[in-house]
């Protein structure tokens, strides 16, 4: 009897759920026969394209959300006044800008995607501007967002008030984890570097089942042209960049005024002597003379490109560095929150990012990496060989001590 399969163009849901051929009648056909070939690759093709497109509309949200928050940020910085800066109970800077990228963020995240369930785990929360003195601070606060919102048409027939913005914020209380869909926000990242007036990057992921299934990196004062020696730029350049990564998709670049996006990829260098490597700017961050001992060992000649944030996730995607490189100081533990984003860009661009040791970073155990030591990100080519200069180093500062 010949089977005719109707592949009619039903919506991927019906045909998701109208099994071409029901496992238990595939079971009946002789394995590698035509009939039972074609009807595996087409529920594969299937299945695989239902995957990619069920985050379309997350990351489209989560393109609008970067970008926007990305818009408060830059106006922040350019007109950035004593009285935005505060700084935490853990002595870490914040700035309204942190606090309204948050809202932003949230904001058009639950407008965007009504349907689906919420859960954000992001760094910042209300608590210090819901203490006596922060009034000011929150009404600059609320007048920002209201300004950015309206700036997109959202909302402006009615503006948000003092408890909406501060509800928004303290909307990334969530602890992750390996169950179900979480959103992952740093607001902005590398707050020390806005405050500098260099990189910082508002970093948005979203786990799935506890892994990184797309990410967002919108890098505002990374210049569009790569990053020359020491990260610094040479000439005024046209800046502002928007990465973007899905599982199994790719990354893609664009400017944050809306350019056409290209696709990227890191670099292919082979030989560590031509590589350069990435580190954060700030030395009370990541040891700088562990990196160096490491390079040296590699034979890197450049010198280290020292930036703030997750920009350097994004320069890597796309070939500007060969590696980067991260070693806190001891007792510091890694949030999720300043490497999901990052790391899918940089993974679906065809990089690897791992701890130390070598594994795979694991987003699924709450607000904080627990990982060996550091993080290491290069390309398939180069993880080997650094992943042993790492190691020799470790063992050779260890037995220094
Ligand atoms: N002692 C420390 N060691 C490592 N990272 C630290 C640190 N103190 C702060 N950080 C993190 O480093 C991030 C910036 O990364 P980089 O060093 O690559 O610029 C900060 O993000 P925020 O700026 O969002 O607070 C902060 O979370
Ligand atoms: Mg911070
Ligand atoms: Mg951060
Ligand atoms: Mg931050």
């Amino acid at each position: 009897m010949a089977t005719n399969i109707l592949l009619t163009p039903a919506p991927l849901s019906r045909i998701l759920r109208f099994d071409i051929y029901s496992s238990s009648n595939l079971r009946k056909l002789r394995p590698k026969s035509p009939i039972f070939l074609t009807i595996t690759t087409a529920r594969a093709s299937v299945r695989a394209a239902a995957s990619t497109m069920s985050y379309d509309e997350e990351l489209a949200a989560a393109k609008k959300a970067c970008s926007l928050a990305a818009r408060l940020c830059q106006k922040v910085q350019k007109a950035l006044l004593q009285s935005d800066v505060q700084s935490k109970s853990d002595k870490s800077p914040v700035t309204v800008a942190d606090y309204g990228s948050q809202a932003v963020v949230s904001y058009v995240l639950e407008k965007e995607l009504p349907s689906r369930p919420f859960s954000l785990v992001a760094e910042e929360d209300s608590t210090d501007l819901r203490k006596g003195g922060g009034e000011d601070t929150l009404q600059r606060i609320t007048k920002l967002v209201n300004e950015t919102l309206a700036s997109e048409g959202m909302n402006n027939k009615s503006p948000l008030s003092d408890e909406d913005i501060l509800a928004s914020i303290d909307s990334g209380k969530s602890v992750g984890g390996s169950v179900g869909r979480h959103w992952v926000l740093d607001p902005i990242d590398g707050t020390k570097g806005f405050l500098r007036g260099d990189q910082y990057a508002i970093a948005l992921g979203l786990l799935d089942e506890g892994k990184v299934v797309l990410g967002v990196l919108a890098c505002p004062n990374l210049p569009l042209q790569p990053l020359s020696g020491q990260g610094q730029q040479t000439f005024p350049q046209k800046v502002g960049c928007l990465f973007f990564a899905k599982e199994g998709a790719g990354t893609y670049m664009q400017s944050l005024d809306g350019s056409p996006p290209t696709q990227v990829h890191v670099s292919a260098t082979e030989n560590p002597e031509e590589a350069s490597f990435f580190e954060s700017f700030e030395a009370a961050h990541s040891l700088h003379d562990l990196t160096s001992l490491i390079a040296k060992k590699l034979g890197v000649k450049a010198p280290p490109v020292r930036i703030d944030s997750q920009a350097k996730y994004g320069a890597l995607s796309r070939g500007d560095g060969a590696i980067y490189m991260r070693f806190p100081h001891k007792g510091y533990h890694e949030k999720i929150w300043d490497h999901a984003a990052g790391c899918i860009v940089v993974t679906e661009a065809g990089g690897i990012v791992t701890d130390a040791a070598g594994n795979p970073l694991d987003f699924s155990k709450g607000r904080f990496l627990d990982l060996d030591t550091g993080i290491i990100v290069t390309n398939q080519k180069l993880m080997p060989t650094l992943l042993k200069a790492v190691q020799e180093s470790l063992k050779e500062k260890a037995s220094a001590l």
